[in-house]
């Protein structure tokens, strides 16, 4: 089982419990593991002391107020924070997971080679990308956009287009930051049901505003405050028990 450090005055409240078929106990046999990590921008702290593992088939929502972590933790993961101070480490292999942004960047090309170069860029020849590049964007309902200029799109049509660049890498791990933060309501619940159906049989690292969306997507929850972690709880436990007062407030506020 995991540790936490308590952090200033509030006690972490922890009970991570692993899926099945996977022993926390064992730290070797969880997918990511992080030892006493911080991060830090500067002299800005953005993660302070973070222990935690996540294990296969997992699927995890990090929640907290604007400036809490989330991103910088999902960044964690990718190998994209390189100020990690701590021990980090993944089992992954850097082809075998893949990153969403919050506000995801579109080479000035067509929608569909913006995502066959990223399947190019892993090796998939060149026609055969943009083949799977097409049947990627079908899944996200975006095969008749597949010729269009990927900047022309709109926001939410760009996000779908990063998810079909995601998907098509079939990762077996999936991060993604906020991936329905600036859709509106009806992309936000078909978006949300393409995650979710690219969740299945894969680990699923996601951070959201959105607690409806937690409770329907999560198996796991870690509130971050100030870049430290003050609850990592199943989700019926973070929704339903006793949770540490500046969580309480914040699920209070946010369901508000
Ligand atoms: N590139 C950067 N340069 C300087 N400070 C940064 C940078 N990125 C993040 N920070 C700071 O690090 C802290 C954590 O930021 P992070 O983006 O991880 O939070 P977040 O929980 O994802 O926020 P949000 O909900 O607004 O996306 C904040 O204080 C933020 O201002």
């Amino acid at each position: 089982m995991s540790s936490l450090r308590p952090s200033g005055g509030a006690r972490p409240l922890l009970r991570v419990v692993p899926p099945p078929g996977a022993d926390a106990t064992e730290g070797d046999s969880a997918l990511f593991a992080l030892h006493d990590i911080d991060v830090r921008y500067g002299r800005v702290p953005a993660l302070t002391h973070v222990t935690l593992s996540i294990h296969a088939g997992e699927r995890v929502a990090l929640i907290g107020a604007n400036g809490s972590g989330k991103s910088t933790l999902l960044r964690v993961l990718h190998g994209l924070a390189p100020h990690a101070a701590g021990a980090f480490a993944s089992q992954v292999p850097p082809q075998g997971q893949a990153m969403l942004f919050q506000r995801p960047h579109m080479l000035r090309m067509s929608v569909r080679n913006n995502v066959a170069l990223a399947l190019w860029l892993h090796g998939v020849r060149w026609r055969k990308a943009q083949q799977d590049a097409v049947a990627a964007l079908g899944q996200v309902g975006l095969a008749g956009e597949a010729g269009r200029n990927a900047r022309t799109l709109s926001g939410g049509q760009q996000q779908r287009v990063a998810l079909a660049r995601a998907w098509a890498l079939k990762p077996a791990v999936l991060l993604l930051d906020e991936p329905t933060a600036s859709l509106d309501p009806t992309a936000k619940r078909e978006v949300e049901a393409l995650i979710a159906d690219a969740a299945h049989g894969r680990t699923l690292v996601f951070a959201s505003h959105n607690l409806g969306q937690v409770k329907r997507l999560a198996s796991r929850v870690i509130y971050l405050e100030h870049g430290r972690v003050l609850a990592d709880l199943p989700v019926q436990d973070f929704f339903n028990g006793p949770l540490p007062e500046e969580a309480r407030q914040f699920v209070k506020g946010e369901l508000a």
